[in-house]
């Protein structure tokens, strides 16, 4: 953002003192936008001042000729920030730092400074923040060919890498990873950074491949210097974060490559929150520090299960594809009705369906509580009562870290901390949970004694700021309680004297009075004026009065105001000294908040199994997916009692979980499974049927079952068996990445080329409608060729398509099969009824669909005639078999798709040529040509 900067000597001693001051802060922070604090207002100049109309709709003036200036209230600061905020801009907030009445009194201009920079990655303050979102902030280093790491977790040596870092600033997460440069954007989509850090460049513009990222995360960038990310600073600055010697502890050495990043966000962290970079953390007081900040942890990839962004996406696991909306999402279904109650278990049940587990352990762990819950109402709603009035201690202990808390948040926190005997008590009656007991029961007594001496301490009420006071109970503290009764003694003693004045003065209407601007004072009506006594001095003139002060009410007014400026600053030392107190229970407070986010999300996952008859699902380490009478979660809430619920038979039959109590019915709900599919080994189902029949509902429903089962959450089906996977692809409905420079068909091919790539035998693949976005040779080809692929690698794949020239696939392989979705012709008109059943479908009943959808008569009619013609060419068309076969690396045989469009020119030649008119040398000689024409065909 350019400025207009004092060219010149003398253009810099034209200017103000204050707008002197506005320079020197603009240059110091030149890529925010500059709240100047000027009284009442926060002012902004120049390109910010005509940025914050465009952005704010507040009004453009001019301080004076040629100086636009544009101006916010201080009291209503938090909204505007906000949203400059979420327009992507960062902010300096230039504050008053002394009182403005000394330096008038001084003559000199009131001492500024910058107290923080406010940016979209770095905020804490709980107005500008999404309670159920984090709000990340990363960083990315490139460097270039993976033998530059010794240790790295690349899995291709050739390939590039990146390393990225990621905190939360309002939690006080932290993690590394080092990552091939192709899987940045899959990790990144799941972090979902609200700002990226990257290394400055010469051109001051962000490289291609940065402004890429950004694009596709929609996140804002901040450049850094270069400095800061090269490898010795970064780990300088991370041992003085963490003042330690070595990084060695933290699980470091200090050449991995992860730790530029990692230095590069400690850096702007501590600069954003107008910290020192350069103190070393042992020797500050803990609040001169990022003190809440976790040490790095290193992120390995292969702990989760993954999800790329483009399934992230098309699950519709947070946003919906179409809107980008939450509502709608899988998220926002699992919150709506059976909710997490804290803001805590909100960002946990997020960040779980973004991160399935991908061990069985971890997983039955987390089925056992929700079983639990499920199994004991009262337990569940005992839950739910604890946890409600827990606050958002996360963020409350970052805001305490970074000095930033507020008189609420203190009283917030001391209230959540009282409910850790609550949730103690609670647990220790419940053997099934007892593995939570030990660690709430080890908090309770440093919680307790800190909400104990928060409630001692303040009021149940407390205001929003301490500018005047208001959050210390009387009686707390002496000191405190004798300024305040200094100013509450106030009006007996204006009383007093006034009753003093009328006597002396035997003026009955005289009136002792105060008002903020002036003071105290004493008033006369116009018509009295005149009878002032010598010794008052005049103050004020009004219409219709006079207005005095005597030296004993100006002596008084002083002991009263220095009694509540004293007061104020008394409650903001307490306060400080609760804060102080509260900062030592860190490591409490933030295990505290983890086992309330986890027993949070445990609960909206039973309280959601409990309302919508979900099932615990069988996890087991076999490439299956058994599903009986499955439901797509989002659909299912949608459409109640009309959904129509469907199996899924995927991958050989398996022995159920050793301690699954439903394994004996789960076991006889595979059978019944095998039984209705006519290949009980098939991994690979192609699913064919008219358009709006249900296909891409039944393919996304069987994926989100596994997704949620690799979550711990309980599932929605009548029984569901789930092997583990490493990884959920799908390629579903066409985007266009306009601002990636693809187009459609190469989205859909790249996804494509991503999963022939990644897609192992322990994944699951789902594809829908493969090869639409090209011409139906093209398109058809490719998708038989995919096919053919995945049966081969053997993931479990569910292939909806509406080529049905596929559905030979399941003659030449063993672990291909085909279903379809029913529908029923009544009357001219089909009924859909959802529902799979084995085998294959030759009809698409477009038309049918388009004519629901209002095209014009004439053009459905058109339509049909056109499809009649068609389907007779296509009975005529010869149909070889496709005699490939799985694993041949033989050439195969021409397809019947392709000889039905395609006629060879030696027939087309035949049928030109009229018998009655020819010789037989003629005969002869076409003969001849038309033999030459295949001898010269290239597959002939
Ligand atoms: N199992 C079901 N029970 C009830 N309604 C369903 C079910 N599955 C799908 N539907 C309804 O049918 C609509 C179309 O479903 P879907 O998009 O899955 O069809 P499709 O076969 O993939 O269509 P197309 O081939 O045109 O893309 C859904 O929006 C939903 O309203």
């Amino acid at each position: 953002m350019s400025q207009v900067a004092p060219n010149n000597v003398k253009a810099a001693k034209a200017l103000t003192p204050a707008m002197q001051q506005y320079q020197r802060f603009k240059q110091q922070h030149p890529h925010c936008v500059l709240f100047f604090r000027m009284g009442d207002f926060y002012e902004m100049f120049h390109d910010d001042a005509k940025l914050a109309h465009k952005v704010l709709g507040v009004t453009l003036t001019q301080r004076t000729e040629g100086v636009p200036m544009a101006g916010v209230p201080y009291h209503s600061v938090e909204g505007y920030l906000r949203r400059m905020i979420q327009a992507g801009h960062r902010v300096a907030v230039c504050e008053q730092v002394e009182d403005a009445a000394q330096a008038k009194a001084s003559g000199s201009v009131v001492k500024r400074d910058v107290t923080r920079v406010v940016t979209p990655g770095t905020i804490t303050d709980e107005s500008l923040l999404d309670e159920g979102q984090e709000n990340p902030l990363a960083a990315v280093v490139f460097h270039g060919p993976a033998r530059a790491s010794a240790k790295s977790e690349i899995p291709n040596p050739k390939s590039e890498i990146a390393s990225i870092a990621w905190a939360e600033l309002s939690t006080g997460t932290f993690h590394v990873a080092t990552l091939d440069v192709d899987e940045l954007i899959d990790e990144l989509a799941r972090v979902h950074p609200r700002e990226l850090i990257y290394c400055e460049t010469a051109n001051g513009e962000p490289p291609a491949r940065v402004r890429q990222l950004a694009d596709t995360l929609n996140c804002s960038l901040t450049p850094r210097p270069a400095w800061q990310m090269r490898q010795e600073e970064a780990v300088d600055q991370l041992r003085k974060q963490y003042g330690v010697a070595q990084l060695t502890g933290f699980g470091f050495e200090e050449d991995d490559l992860a730790l530029a990043p990692a230095g590069a966000i400690v850096h702007y962290l501590l600069e954003t929150q107008c910290l020192d970079v350069n103190s070393n953390s042992k020797l500050e007081t803990s609040n001169s520090k990022l003190s809440h900040l976790q040490p790095p942890r290193r992120f390995v990839r292969n702990d989760h299960m993954v999800i790329d962004q483009t399934s992230l996406r098309s699950l519709e696991v947070e946003r919906t594809l179409r809107s980008g909306e939450v509502a709608g999402s899988l998220l926002a279904t699992l919150q709506a009705g059976s909710s997490c109650v804290t803001a805590m278990g909100k960002r946990l049940l997020r960040h779980w369906l973004c991160y399935p587990l991908r061990e069985r352990e971890p997983i039955e762990h987390r089925q056992r509580v929700v079983g639990a819950l499920v199994d004991d109402a009262r337990f569940l709603d005992e839950l739910r009562d604890a946890l409600d009035g827990v606050q958002d201690v996360q963020r409350i202990t970052a805001r305490l870290a970074v000095n930033r808390a507020t008189p609420r948040d203190l009283v917030a926190l001391g209230r959540s901390a009282a409910q850790i005997r609550q949730l103690e008590r609670m647990l220790a009656d419940r053997p099934t949970v007892a593995h939570y007991h030990a660690p709430v029961d080890s908090l309770v007594e440093p919680l307790e004694s800190l909400a104990n001496q928060i409630t001692e301490a303040c009021v149940e009420e407390p205001p929003g700021h301490l500018r005047d006071g208001g959050l210390i109970r009387d009686g707390y503290d002496s000191q405190l309680d004798e300024y305040r009764n200094l100013q509450r003694d106030s009006h007996d003693w204006l009383a007093r004297y006034q009753k003093e004045l009328i006597d002396t003065t035997d003026l009955p209407s005289l009136k002792v009075g105060y008002n903020k601007v002036f003071g105290y004072y004493i008033e006369l009506t116009r018509a009295n004026r005149d009878k002032a006594p010598d010794n008052w001095t005049r103050k004020q003139t009004l219409k219709n009065a006079e207005r005095f002060i005597t030296p004993e009410l100006k002596e008084y007014e002083q002991k009263v105001l220095s009694a509540e400026s004293r007061g104020v600053s008394r409650e903001q030392a307490l306060f400080a000294e609760l804060c102080e107190l509260a900062r030592q229970q860190t490591v409490g407070l933030h295990r505290f908040a983890e086992l309330v986010a986890e027993l949070d999300a445990l609960g909206c996952f039973a309280r959601r199994a409990v309302r919508h008859r979900y099932v615990k699902p069988t996890i087991v380490d076999e490439p299956v997916l058994h599903v009986d009478a499955g439901r797509h979660p989002v659909l299912d809430e949608l459409l109640g009692e009309q959904f129509v619920p469907n199996d899924v038979a995927l991958g050989t039959a398996v022995s159920s979980s050793d301690d699954s109590p439903a394994s004996s019915e789960e076991a006889s709900a595979n059978s019944k499974l095998e039984t209705r599919n006519s290949k009980p080994q098939a991994s690979l189902a192609l699913i064919t049927g008219p358009n709006m029949a249900g296909k891409s509902t039944y393919i996304r429903q069987a994926a989100l079952i596994t997704l949620l089962a690799h979550t711990g959450s309980f599932v929605p089906a009548a029984s569901a068996t789930v092997g583990l996977c490493d990884r959920i692809f799908t390629r579903i409905g066409a985007s266009d990445e306009l601002h990636t420079g693809q187009s459609t068909f190469m989205v859909e091919m790249t996804e494509t080329a991503n999963i022939c790539h990644h897609a192992t035998d322990r994944s699951l693949v789902i594809l829908d409608e493969i090869g639409r976005g090209t011409s139906t040779l093209d398109g058809l080809s490719l998708a038989w060729a995919l096919a053919e692929h995945l049966a081969q690698i053997g993931p479990r794949c569910l292939f909806a398509t509406h080529y049905h020239e596929l559905t030979a696939l399941a003659d030449e392989y063993d672990n291909v099969t085909n279903l379809n979705v029913t529908v029923r012709e009544w009357q001219d008109q089909i009924v859909f009824l959802h529902r799979i059943a084995p085998g294959k479908t030759d009809r698409s009943y477009g038309i049918h669909v388009a004519k629901i959808a209002g095209l014009p008569q004439q053009v459905v009619n058109r339509a049909n005639e056109l499809l009649s013609q068609l389907a007779v060419n296509h009975e005529k068309a010869p149909t070889p078999a496709a005699r490939t076969k799985a694993g041949s690396s033989a050439k195969r045989d021409q397809l019947p798709l392709f000889t039905e469009y395609v006629d060879h020119p030696a027939i087309d030649a035949l049928r030109q040529v009229d018998l009655t008119q020819l010789t037989p040398m003629q005969a002869f000689d076409i003969l001849r040509q038309l033999r030459e024409q295949v001898e010269d065909a290239p597959d002939a």
